[in-house]
């Protein structure tokens, strides 16, 4: 039997009628032989041409009309073909948080984004479909589109990602995070000399980008020991912070075709060098650097004792640490390096952004969030620990809800199992891909009170357990994030520093728009936050 492409490989898809474009590709050749012509070259390509129209009307037809998520509602198209999300991405250029709530206004909770895809309104579905009981596949096309298969994220299957996860984790523990906070500081205070140096040059600061050059320079040096110095470029205009713009919508595109991966993933480096693009010369650095090293590595392990701190090969490469298991190969030493990076700067980076956004935007918060640091942290060359700042409420109440207005949000899809499941209250098929993105949650009146507010003391009053648990910016269940603590401890110090050694000012001339374009993470369209950062003086 051959199923259909717009099902998951790895998953027990519902029954498939047979293919049929083969039996007419078959069909013409057998006609044109019966009135004894030799088919040339026109004849076989018009056969095959033949053959790939009846083969999409006839997959268009099973999936609109016989296909197990028929009932499910949406437009028709959607359900005919996984093109009709492509084309509402990369044609009208929507983004497809957009698409889904006008979806979900039209259609209601459930709704059929692709033949095979269904997306979830109801808050309540994201602890069905994420929670620790679930140890679904990921889905094979969304991951694929990374070309990272051999990497925590990437894995496809649970089984195989729990091990990688529990080498990594120990590096990822507030304990190490409290070591290695030595190192996040320092970070820190570039970024802080660098917005001191663009006042004093006269201009405001472009926020969205200075956050993200501190998370990359930050992940880099904590994973790989590496250094990119993002934070030093000129502006925060650093290439490989840039590249993430032209990167993420590639990624995107990859989702709709194996094609897309291999043009994308295997694009020569010789090509990008000289393609007069520094953004693409950027990435090839990168992918250059992290394949040096490993490579350095496995010539000589001892190259790992010369690190000033543990960075992530020497968990990968541990023995013990792997517990007997063979160790990872060099591709998915690769693998890994590339998707830590991609999981942990930009993700970090955009929170710091929008928290700061709406401080800004709330004078009273701003106020609060001050006072509380002044009262912490009172003289300023004496810099308080992240043991101190991650105690301070109102500071922690301000980070949570940051992460709770966290924009965009990819519905992370799961393969639901041979056997189907309840979700919002409908049986689910086995084989059907499903998501909910956690801004679902996140706004949603059932789980916060005036949800499109950005009110820190919900964290602080009775309700704050509640707020807590409803948390899913990490994702929940066995996949959630694992560089949980790395984000926790940039965001604390990231804000405090430049909430207390600056006295903050919008650059009124340039209203920023949280407007974005949601690919793996959100990317803003419209003006940044620019900010005129004033040195405190006391
Ligand atoms: C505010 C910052 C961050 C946010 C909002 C965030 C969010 C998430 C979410 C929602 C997931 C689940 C993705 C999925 O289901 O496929 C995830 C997974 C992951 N995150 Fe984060 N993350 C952040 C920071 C970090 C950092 C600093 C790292 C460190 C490198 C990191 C590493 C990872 C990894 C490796 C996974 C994959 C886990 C797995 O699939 O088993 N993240 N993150």
């Amino acid at each position: 039997m051959i199923k259909l492409p717009c099902f998951p490989d790895t998953a027990s898809a519902p029954p498939q009628p047979p293919f049929p474009s083969a039996m007419v590709f078959d069909g013409v050749l057998q006609f044109v032989h019966s009135l004894g012509v030799t088919p040339s070259a026109p004849i076989v390509l018009l056969a095959l041409v033949a053959a790939a129209l009846t083969w999409s009307f006839y997959s268009a037809f099973y999936n609109v009309y016989l296909h197990p998520l028929a009932r499910f509602p949406g437009p028709k198209l959607a359900g005919a073909s996984k093109y009709w999300l492509f084309y509402q991405e990369f044609v009208r250029g929507v983004s497809l948080s957009d698409v889904r709530d006008e979806l979900h206004a039209q259609y209601g909770d459930i709704i059929r984004l692709q033949p095979n895809l269904l997306h979830f309104a109801n808050p309540q579905a994201y602890t069905e479909i994420y929670n620790l009981k679930n140890k679904w596949d990921k889905d094979p096309v969304v991951y694929g589109a990374f070309d990272l298969d051999q990497s925590s994220a990437c894995f496809i299957k649970y089984a195989d990602a729990k091990p990688r996860r529990d080498v990594l984790s120990p590096l990822f523990s507030r304990s190490s995070i409290l070591k290695m906070q030595g190192l996040l500081q320092e970070r820190v205070d570039v970024l802080c000399d660098a917005l001191a140096k663009q006042y004093a040059a006269g201009k405001s600061s472009n926020l969205y980008l200075g956050f993200r050059c501190f998370a990359t320079d930050v992940l880099m040096l904590f994973c790989y020991n590496k250094s990119l110095e993002a934070t030093r470029a000129p502006d925060f205009h650093a290439d490989v912070v840039l590249a993430s713009e032209t990167m993420l919508p590639c990624l995107s595109l990859c989702k709709y075709s194996r094609i897309f991966v291999m043009l994308i993933h295997h694009f020569p480096a010789w090509l990008a060098k000289n393609s007069g693009s520094p953004v693409l010369a950027a990435l090839f650095h990168i992918r250059e650097l992290l394949t040096e090293q490993v490579d350095a590595i496995l010539r000589d392990p001892t190259e790992l004792t010369l690190t000033p701190h543990p960075i992530i090969y020497h968990a990968l490469l541990s023995p013990e640490a792997n517990k007997g298991r063979p160790l990872p190969s060099r591709q998915s030493l690769l693998d890994e390096a590339a998707i830590l990076l991609g999981a942990g700067a930009d993700s970090t980076g955009v929170t710091l952004m929008v928290t700061a956004h709406y401080v800004l935007q709330n004078p009273q918060v701003r106020q609060r969030l001050e006072a509380e640091l002044r009262e912490a942290w009172p003289i300023l060359e004496e810099t308080p620990r992240y043991e101190v700042l991650e105690k301070l409420p109102y500071l922690s109440a301000v980070t949570k809800e940051g992460l709770r207005m966290f924009p965009g949000a990819v519905a992370h899809p799961r393969v639901v199992p041979r056997e189907g499941a309840m979700i919002s209250g409908a049986f689910i098929p086995g084989g059907t891909v499903v998501g909910q993105g956690f801004i679902y949650v996140h706004r949603s009146p059932l789980m916060y009170e005036r949800p499109e507010e950005f009110l820190p003391d919900r964290w602080l009053g009775p309700n704050a357990k509640a707020c807590e648990a409803a948390l899913s910016v990490f994702s929940k269940g066995p996949r959630s994030c694992f560089g949980v603590n790395l984000a926790y401890a940039e965001l604390h110090l990231g804000l405090a520093n430049v909430f207390r050694r600056f006295d903050l000012q919008l650059d009124e001339a340039r209203p920023a728009s949280l407007k974005i374009k949601e690919h793996f993470v959100p990317l803003f369209s419209g003006e940044n936050l620019h900010v005129y950062c004033k040195p405190a003086t006391d």
